[in-house]
């Protein structure tokens, strides 16, 4: 049933807390033209164990954000604060998994997971366990001595969710993992995010420009329009598990297209 987007709390279970993005700007050096703003001011809640999408037009600095999250980028002007404490990224547990799978092809599957696993100063001994339980996860078991090169784009996508969990991060940062994938293996790859998210109590953080896939997947959305700026956070409110072909879930995405429609300078 849908609920006022006021009126409903964010996940069933928040266990940690939020992490505040508070008035983050950045400017990238443009030659010939001084520099240009992509951020604007951004304020950004992400609860713990909440799911949350971020939407917004090509180029309006989605993927800036995230990278300040990470640490890959740093911000203009702005603060991250945690539990009433600035935090840097180093202070975050932070997987990352990218529009591509980013796998290195001249290691095996389970290759590519003990390579995460040891940048990130895993005992040898956890390797093995790791690895199984993480592809299992994303159900390919039978893969870890198979080359990336031998794997359908769907099944590298799902090799890179397993390296980013299998780190075994709190918050999980995603940058529209998805877009490259045909419809059909898009959605069986939302269902098991989902499910995963919901079994290992992940907070995640999604960028996407498909306002679909925002509404099926997420507690709450986030808007940017062309120049940077964030103008609406909006509660989905249709309770879980969600059906792709529930009205309600076309009406919401109904409802928020026009709103980013309304906002977003072409
Ligand atoms: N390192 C950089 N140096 C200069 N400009 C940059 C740099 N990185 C990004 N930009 C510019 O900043 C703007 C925002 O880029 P960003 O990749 O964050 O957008 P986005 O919303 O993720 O886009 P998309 O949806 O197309 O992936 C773009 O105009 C881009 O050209």
């Amino acid at each position: 049933m849908m609920m006022a987007a006021e009126e409903r709390s964010v996940s069933s279970e928040t266990t940690g807390e939020t992490l505040e993005l508070r008035d983050i700007v950045k400017h990238y050096p443009r030659p010939g033209q001084g520099r240009i703003q992509v951020l604007d001011e951004v304020d950004l809640d992400v609860e713990s164990g909440a799911f949350v999408s971020l939407l917004g037009p090509s180029g309006c600095g989605k993927t800036t954000l995230m990278n300040v999250i990470s640490g890959l980028v740093e911000p203009t002007e702005g603060t991250m604060r945690r539990g009433g404490r600035d935090v840097t990224p180093n202070d975050l547990s932070l997987g990352y998994i990218f529009q591509e799978p980013r796998l290195l092809d001249w290691k095996t599957v389970a290759g590519n997971i003990e390579f995460a696993l040891e940048a990130r100063d895993v005992p040898e001994s956890e390797w093995d366990e790791r690895v199984t339980r993480y592809l299992e996860m994303v159900n390919l078991d039978t893969e870890g001595d198979n080359y990336p090169t031998r794997l359908s784009g769907g099944m590298k996508q799902r090799v890179a969710i397993a390296r980013a969990l299998a780190i075994e991060p709190e918050i999980i940062l995603m940058d529209e993992p998805f877009s490259s994938l045909d419809e059909i293996t898009a959605r069986d790859l939302r269902q098991e995010l989902l499910d995963i998210w919901q079994r290992e109590q992940k907070t995640i953080l999604f960028v996407t420009h498909d306002i679909n896939e925002a509404v099926f997947l997420s507690d709450y959305l986030y808007m940017m329009n062309s120049n940077g700026k964030m103008f609406a956070r909006r509660n989905i409110g249709i309770d879980r598990p969600r059906q792709y072909d529930d009205p309600e879930i076309a009406q919401r995405e109904a409802e928020l297209y026009r709103e980013f429609h309304e906002h977003v300078v072409e």
